[in-house]
């Protein structure tokens, strides 16, 4: 493709050098240059891409767009001004790929809590039912179930410098859906502008990222634009923020836990470690076993079922895969052991989160209920205290514990959360190594330890520092130990 054909339908003002030039790829990453790229100088909160100009043109940059006003005088390749970078970007990742996308069914899935276990849940059926299905977000990219290493970026949704090089790919390997975490700042940060979206799915609305969009306003402004991007939207009827996304769809599909709802559940039953869920749609009820407890999972389970009977499967089909579904990694994780404890490693951080995990273990738990968790630094510091609040709802004991830090003092973050506990015992360990180490170690038997806030990660990050890092290995490892103790005593 050559620059004049990638700008012909978008506005811009085209300076020095020839629009004739061939163009191999675009990007805002001034050091992902490659020979024959655009580099979109982007100014961003940290940063502004208008700095790295130079270096992109010594590593082989062919033209240079930018929205700002700059001194343009020396640059020798063509300087195109936009309105908006961002959304340049957006507009000419996926022209460079294109129409082939367009062979795809794209889903995209928002919520505050619940995104990356839907998109999972949704691939699991397709795959069952024989399809093949990608699914991208907070873990990476899945093609069938495995777990791609290449092309990935570490953001739950990928700026479009990621996500269409992932589409082209998908198209290749025959790829029929893509489900997509559709994040709030993604959509903010026009991550996904220019994405065909078939179908938007609205899961839940509660609080998270306040700070980082500048308010609740902004924050629930970005998850409607969800709805203009997306051909159709299936909503959970059951939370209000939600339903009311119908009002601003011409096409909308619903589920919940109430008749009104177009697939509603009409009778529950808790059986142990699963429940039996009696769901309607039209006249045909159709008995699914889901292979948890929780009112979120169940949340999460009906999203996915709604969504894959949207699809055109319907629920009689979809039904049997259910009793196979998996949470992601890090998601109410078990971590196993025979000291009669049940520890589980949990990715819940925010409030709503929290409680749907703790609700959730208040039902299989037989004796007392004990959280370790922090929050992340540099990020939403209203939720802390209601975390806490949280906690000392639920919990008989709670370890307070750094998340990942970031640039904030970790001692300021949990004294934050600690406004929030009221009644419920709690210890401060600021190393969360040892925090997990002191809930295991005081733990009896019957008791149910929950370490919540990090789920899946491998990491902490500590200031400007990312130190290997995980929740389930550090309890596992901690087990391991108490057992050979245990033995040494006897
Ligand atoms: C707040 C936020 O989302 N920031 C993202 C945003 O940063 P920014 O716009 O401020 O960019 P910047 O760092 O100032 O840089 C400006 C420009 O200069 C360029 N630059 C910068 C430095 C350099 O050496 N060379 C260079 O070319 C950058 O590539 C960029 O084009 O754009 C950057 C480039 O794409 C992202 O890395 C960065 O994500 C940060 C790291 C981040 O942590 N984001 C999180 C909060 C996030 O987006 N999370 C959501 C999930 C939330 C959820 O699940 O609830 C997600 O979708 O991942
Ligand atoms: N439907 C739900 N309602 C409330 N809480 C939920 C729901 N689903 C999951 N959770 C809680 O949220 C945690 C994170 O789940 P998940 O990773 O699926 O959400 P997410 O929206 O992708 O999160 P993020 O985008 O922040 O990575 C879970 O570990 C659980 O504690
Ligand atoms: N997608 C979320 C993940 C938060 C996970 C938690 N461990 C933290 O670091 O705050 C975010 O970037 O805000």
């Amino acid at each position: 493709m050559i620059l004049a054909e990638l700008i012909k339908d978008w506005p811009c003002e085209v300076q020095g050098g020839s629009i004739r030039v061939e163009i191999s790829g675009i990007t805002d990453v001034a050091e992902q240059i490659q020979p024959g790229n655009i580099f979109v100088a982007r100014k961003g909160k940290q940063h502004n891409g208008w700095h790295f100009v130079s270096e992109a043109v010594a590593k082989g940059a062919v033209a240079i767009v930018y929205d700002q006003d700059q001194p343009i005088e020396h640059l020798e390749v063509p300087h195109v001004w936009v309105p908006d970078c961002s959304t340049f970007l957006s507009y000419a990742c996926k022209a460079v790929v294109g129409d082939k996308i367009e062979l795809l069914t794209v889903i995209g899935v928002t919520g505050t809590n619940g995104k990356t276990t839907v998109t999972h849940f949704i691939g699991q059926i397709l795959q069952k039912l024989g399809a093949k299905v990608a699914v991208l977000g907070t873990l990476g990219l899945w093609i069938n179930g495995e777990r791609q290493d290449q092309n990935t970026s570490s953001m739950t949704t990928p700026p479009p410098t990621y996500l269409y090089p992932i589409f082209a790919q998908c198209v290749e390997l025959g790829v029929k859906y893509i489900i997509i975490e559709a994040s709030s700042l993604g959509l903010s940060q026009h991550r996904l502008d220019h994405c065909p979206i078939d179908y938007g799915v609205y899961l839940n609305m509660s609080r998270d990222h306040y700070d980082e969009h500048g308010s609740k306003e902004k924050y629930e402004l970005a998850k409607r634009k969800l709805a203009t991007l997306a051909n159709k939207i299936i909503v959970n009827a059951d939370d209000p923020f939600c339903l009311n996304m119908k009002q601003h769809h011409v096409r909308s599909f619903t589920f919940g836990r109430h008749r009104t709802a177009d697939i509603s559940v009409i009778h529950k039953e808790i059986n142990g470690t699963s429940t039996v869920l009696l769901v309607q749609y039209l006249e045909n009820p159709v008995e699914i076993k889901m292979p948890f407890v929780g009112e979120h999972h169940q949340q999460n389970v009906l999203a996915a079922v709604a969504t894959v009977q949207q699809l055109g499967y319907p629920l009689q089909t979809i039904a049997p895969s259910i009793p196979y579904l998996t949470l992601p990694s890090g998601r109410q994780q078990e971590v196993e052991n025979d000291l009669g404890i049940r520890i589980f490693i949990d990715y819940a951080h925010t409030p709503s989160a929290l409680v749907a995990v703790l609700q959730s273990l208040k039902l299989i738990s037989k004796k007392k209920l004990i959280v370790v968790f922090g929050c992340g630094g540099d990020r939403d510091q209203g939720k802390r205290r209601e975390m806490g609040k949280v906690a000392d709802s639920y919990a008989h004991k709670i370890w307070l514990t750094s998340d990942n830090p970031r640039r904030e003092q970790a001692d300021m973050i949990i004294a934050q959360i600690a406004q929030g506990i009221d009644l419920t015992p709690y210890a401060i360990k600021i190393n969360r190594k040892q925090a997990i180490e002191s809930a295991i170690a005081e733990a009896n038997p019957g008791d149910t330890v929950l370490i919540a806030g990090k789920g899946h990660e491998t990491t902490q990050i500590i200031g400007n520092e990312v130190v290997p890092f995980s929740d389930y290995e550090i309890a596992k490892e901690y087990i391991k130990l108490l057992k050979t103790r245990l033995n040494d005593e006897k």
